[in-house]
């Protein structure tokens, strides 16, 4: 049972609608409490009534980090393309500037969070697929849980106008006790595929090919092709089992889920953007993959067999060159291993090199996110000639998939993955995304099933690969 004294918000929602009067605008009341734990999917699924296609799911990979919202309080959103990080980050320190806070944990992902996420490229022509997701689109949720390091909070979030009333705080009180109290139950009923149908495999690997070709020719070094399967199921899809499926499978991972106007982003991404700590900052270099093996032994071997391939190091080599140099351009230093790792996920493992650095004063992480997006992982190099072929040739309305997604909090710190292994559910229908590093030496059939490996977290999670 979790008890929750409404003191705070009650006397920050009086001082908020007397603000709300003075500047005649909105002001947001935040009010964290320190609450028991509850399961992170639960509280998801209690949302499933009051706030279906309002929540958000975000799991980082050290697993030390849970954050779940439910409901709107707040919309950022845009189709605007020139200047979309900066302008977000604008309506976000407006929206904050005035706020009421009552938090006295000093914790990063509490108070006033927005969470949500960027399309890969704005200027590509947006076709129906994506049509619930403006092209910078952030949501100041009503309540979020968040569970940092084994304790959990609860923030509230209100905003107030000079219209609203006291009473609004009972109202608030007796809508989180509801969910809080609910302990919801998970919907068992298994997600079953009929159709699945890979959006033009043939004319892709042509394409591939065809690339191949320029780069051999030209100045391009680097350009990341994805492709699309489309999935239809035998009812509406349990958003919960997908993500529940996810947890279980993809510990290493960010695993996230994003709703918006009843449709939902999800997926399971090994892939770190940034992440922003004060001036410390953390990126990652993902790139170069192969299977995983069936044994201990095999497992090796293909793991060193990638460590060595010449192929999959220029492609992670392109990573880690543009991720230095955009380090080194707002940081007083860059730290990176001399020696480039592997990191395993349950169906596939990559070359990896994380990258640190301290910032110089006054880099804000969504600068850092337009700095560092796309990254070769997911453009390719170099960065605007990529985007504008990937624009010109690639088939797919990447949408979301491929770009940046997470959260940032009312102290500007956070984190944003890229959001690869991922998927659109639209109903009882789905989309899954996967793309590759295409580079002088591809060969198209090699890459195709590169991304048929990549396709299998969320397929299996869909319920589409029955383990
Ligand atoms: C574009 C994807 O993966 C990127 C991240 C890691 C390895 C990649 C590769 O080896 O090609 C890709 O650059 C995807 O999963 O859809
Ligand atoms: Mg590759």
């Amino acid at each position: 049972m979790v008890t929750i004294q409404g003191t705070e918000l009650k006397e920050g929602i009086l001082k908020a609608i007397e603000r709300a009067k003075n500047l005649s605008k909105p002001i947001l009341v935040s009010e964290v409490q320190e609450i028991h734990r509850i399961d992170p999917l639960s509280f998801f699924a209690a949302g499933n009534k009051l706030y279906l296609g309002e929540r958000f799911f975000w799991k980082d990979p050290s697993n030390e980090t849970f954050m779940i919202g439910l409901g709107i309080c707040k919309q950022i959103q845009s189709d605007q393309a020139a200047d979309r990080f900066f302008l977000v980050e604008k309506e976000w320190k407006s929206f904050i500037e005035d706020a009421i806070i009552y938090n006295r944990y000093q914790k990063n992902g509490i108070g006033p969070v927005m969470f949500g996420g960027f399309s890969f490229d704005p200027l590509k022509a947006k076709t129906k697929l994506w049509s619930k997701y403006s092209n910078s689109l952030f949501h100041i949720p009503k309540f979020m849980y968040s569970e940092l390091n084994g304790k959990a909070y609860l923030t509230t979030n209100v905003v107030c106008t000079q219209h609203d009333h006291a009473s609004l705080a009972e109202m608030i009180s007796a809508e989180r006790k509801v969910f809080i109290t609910a302990g919801a139950e998970l919907n068992e009923e298994k997600n079953e595929l009929i159709n699945e149908e890979e959006i033009h495999p043939e004319k892709w690997k042509e394409t591939v090919t065809a690339v191949v070709n320029e780069l051999k020719a030209g100045s391009l070094k680097k350009v990341v092709l994805a492709r699309e399967t489309r999935l239809r199921f035998n009812q509406t899809i349990q958003i919960e089992q997908v993500l529940k499926h996810l947890l279980k499978e993809q510990q290493e991972s960010f695993i996230f889920a994003f709703e918006s106007n009843g449709d939902c982003f999800i997926g399971a991404s090994p892939e770190r953007l940034v992440k922003k700590n004060g001036t410390s900052f953390l990126t990652t270099c993902l790139a170069g993959s192969s299977a995983r093996g069936k044994t201990e032994e095999e497992d090796q071997r293909l793991g060193n067999e990638l460590l060595n391939d010449p192929k999959n190091s220029i492609e992670h080599h392109y990573v880690v060159r543009m991720i230095k140099e955009a380090m080194e351009a707002v940081c007083e230093e860059v730290t990176l291993p001399n020696k480039t790792g592997l990191l395993k996920m349950r169906d596939i493992q990559h070359l990896y090199t994380p990258v640190t650095g301290k910032a110089k004063k006054d880099t804000s992480l969504l600068s850092l996110v337009d700095r560092l997006h796309p990254t070769p992982a997911l453009g390719g190099l170099p960065k605007m000639e990529a985007v504008q072929k990937i624009r010109e040739v690639e088939e797919l309305d990447r949408g979301f998939y491929g770009a940046p997604i997470g959260w940032m909090d009312y102290e500007e710190n956070g984190e944003f993955a890229v959001s690869i292994r991922s998927g659109l559910i639209q109903g009882d229908e789905a989309s899954i995304f996967a793309g590759c590093g295409v580079v002088e030496d591809s060969i198209a059939d090699s890459e195709y099933i590169e991304t048929k490996i990549k396709f299998r977290p969320m397929l299996t999670a869909l319920g589409g690969i029955i383990k």
